[in-house]
């Protein structure tokens, strides 16, 4: 049995007082929640203190949207894992494709942050997907390979969640179909050396597609970003049918 992993992305939204205001609306709707499912949080770093001093002793896990390779060093603007780790980060997203789209990601410096992840103790979320473009071109197939060729390089496969997320669904309700989501994940999934490895749908879950989502087969959790903004609406996707 593959763990089940839910995270929401919170990307560049909420202060550290809508994010505890969230907090005071979300937890107690996880009382039924089954404890195999492992719900993960990743607001933006100003948040993460106070959200891991709230979230002590719940079953909520915190994660950060990038990290650094390197210790320590004169990088500015950048997080280091040992920061992270201190405050209580269990998890990191990295690659997401808005790091790769606007702030320069590639496959190389995706590689370095996972190693560094990894060698402190923290699960990285590797994200992979294609534009519309290159599925209009028939190159989905290609394209998730040679991420995953380059991202993958040296990483240990039993600490890590991958999420397929085919960029042309993001944020745009335009939702990939369930089945093909369950297809590329399949694909995803044989290209790995470990078939344990969580592997996530994201792109416009919304509390009306999740039930679908989760009864696909190779569909292990999903990474949620606007419907994750909501107590409510992400109480309905963790606690999906
Ligand atoms: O990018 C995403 C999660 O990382 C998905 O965002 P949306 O759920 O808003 O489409």
């Amino acid at each position: 049995m593959r763990k089940i992993v839910i995270a929401g992305n919170w990307k560049m939204f909420k202060t550290q007082a809508e994010s505890e205001e969230f907090l005071r609306g979300f937890l107690p709707e996880l009382e039924e929640t089954p404890s195999i499912r492992e719900v993960v949080l990743c607001p933006p770093f100003t948040n993460l203190n106070v959200m891991s001093k709230y979230l002590h002793g719940s079953r909520v896990s915190l994660g950060a949207q990038n990290v650094h390779w390197a210790e320590n060093g004169a990088y500015t603007g950048e997080i280091a894992a040992p920061m992270l780790l201190e405050i209580g980060v269990r998890y990191v997203i990295i690659g997401h494709s808005e790091r790769r789209q606007y702030f320069g990601e590639t496959d190389e410096t995706v590689n370095l942050r996972l190693k560094a992840a990894q060698k402190y103790g923290l699960t990285p979320i590797l994200c992979v997907g294609e534009t519309k473009q290159q599925r209009d071109a028939g190159e989905t197939e290609k394209l998730i390979s040679y991420q995953l060729k380059h991202d993958l390089v040296d990483i240990d496969q039993t600490k890590l969640v991958i999420a397929y997320e085919p960029i042309w669904a993001i944020g745009t309700g335009d939702t990939c179909e369930s089945a093909e989501a369950n297809r590329v994940i399949g694909l995803i999934r044989s290209q790995l050396t470990n078939n344990k490895v969580p592997i996530q749908y994201g792109g416009s879950v919304k509390p009306n597609n999740i039930d679908e989502i989760m009864a696909q087969s190779e569909i292990d959790g999903v990474l949620v970003g606007g419907a994750s903004l909501e107590p409510d609406s992400f109480a309905r996707i963790v606690n999906y049918q």
